[in-house]
């Protein structure tokens, strides 16, 4: 599964204990992330991300067109609600997107805990059969 990592900056230290908390299961999955928040995952963990741009510089956009492309399986997203964004336009264009896309998104510790058990569980199967069905297609 392709999993995307974004975290605010108030936020960045509690995504990075949940990499390491989950890492041997994320370690198992394909990572993306934007730039900032990658750099602290993998200063802290052994796990390696593909790191795209700052979210505020074109970041959440980037990982807005895997989504759009119905290639993103799951995005973390530890946003702070308490603290005004720049790019908030683009925070709302990647959360909009998902929900086009019926794409799993946790934006909190509580949801992103529950996704994560749910795919090592294999509740997140059927993503895999979105993929089949959409390369019998091309
Ligand atoms: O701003 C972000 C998401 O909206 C995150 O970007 P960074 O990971 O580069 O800090």
């Amino acid at each position: 599964m392709k999993i995307a990592f974004i975290a605010h900056d108030g936020k960045k230290a509690d995504l990075v204990n949940f990499a390491k908390a989950y890492e041997s299961i994320l370690s198992k999955h394909e990572l993306y992330s934007t730039g900032t928040t990658g750099t602290r995952i993998m200063e802290q963990t052994k796990l390696q991300l593909h790191r795209f741009k700052s979210g505020p510089l074109g970041g959440d956009q980037e990982i807005g067109a895997l989504i759009a492309k119905n290639l993103m399986d799951i995005v973390i997203f530890f946003r702070d609600p308490l603290t005004p964004q720049p790019h908030e336009p683009d925070i709302l264009a990647l959360l909009r997107l998902c929900d086009v896309y019926s794409i799993p998104l946790a934006t909190n510790m509580g949801t992103a805990e529950i996704l994560i058990h749910g795919l090592e569980r294999g509740d997140l199967n059927w993503r895999t059969l979105i993929h089949e069905k959409e390369n019998e297609n091309k």
